[in-house]
């Protein structure tokens, strides 16, 4: 895991908003910059002098144009993404709303859709968002992981079938591991939808001492909010 030695760290935001009464997830079309093509939650960089909470509500605005207010945005994780033989790590503060104000619109980033929890296109995502996305949706937050990525050959992102597991973690404590633990069933997806990085490893657990506010280098968790 040496090509995975991590010096530095840029602090990203990601939200999920969600409408619990029909069971539904927004999620974001990626137009492009980073993780162009693939669904997701709204987030992007942390401007300097703002908090990660700030940050959020304002991509939120900025991405899909609604608001969220202070008392209902809730810290549902923290994720380290790594990137092979790059020496700074994406340190993503996860949010989420179950309610929202103003209209939802498209913007030149972004196009907004909703998707019922059953009908989420993973295999057109990050691929870690399978791993923790349905822990946020089940509200078994707030957690935090470490998320290892490999570019994938130039000859993957054409139009290949692979053979991808999905965990079924019952338990709200464990530490999951992707290479020795993992349990579940397997299916298959088109890989190229998943973007040009394969996920070659990760831990995930759910936080047991309440919401993680930093991950520091080594991956333990530098502090809690209060
Ligand atoms: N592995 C991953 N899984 C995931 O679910 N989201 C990820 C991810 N890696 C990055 N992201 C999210 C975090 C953040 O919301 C977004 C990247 O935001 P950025 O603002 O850096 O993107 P852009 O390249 O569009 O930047 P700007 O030029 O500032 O608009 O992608």
């Amino acid at each position: 895991m040496e090509s995975f030695t991590i010096t530095s760290k840029k602090v990203l935001t990601l939200v999920l908003v969600i409408d619990k009464a029909e069971q539904k997830v927004l999620l974001g079309y990626k137009k492009r910059g980073f993780g162009a093509h693939l669904w997701n939650g709204f987030g992007g960089k942390v401007e300097p002098g703002e908090t990660t909470r700030e940050g959020a509500l304002r991509e939120l605005e900025e991405e899909a144009g609604i608001t969220v207010k202070t008392e209902d945005f809730k810290k549902a994780g923290i994720l380290l993404f790594q990137f092979e033989n790059d020496p700074v790590a994406l340190e993503t503060h996860v949010y989420k709303s179950y309610e929202y104000q103003g209209l939802i619109r498209e913007c030149e980033e972004m196009r907004p859709q909703w998707f019922a929890f059953a009908d989420v296109p993973y295999d057109q995502m990050w691929e870690d968002d399978r791993i923790w996305l349905p822990m946020l949706l089940n509200g078994q937050d707030p957690f935090y992981g470490r998320m290892y990525f490999k570019r994938k050959p130039v000859e993957d992102t054409k139009e290949i079938e692979t053979t991808v597991t999905s965990v079924v973690n019952t338990s709200t404590s464990t530490h999951v591991n992707h290479s020795t633990t993992m349990t579940g069933t397997s299916f298959t997806t088109a890989q190229p939808k998943s973007g040009p990085f394969a996920m070659c490893d990760y831990q995930l657990e759910h936080s047991l001492q309440g919401v993680p506010r930093e991950i520091a280098l080594d991956g333990t968790i530098a502090s809690f909010e209060n």
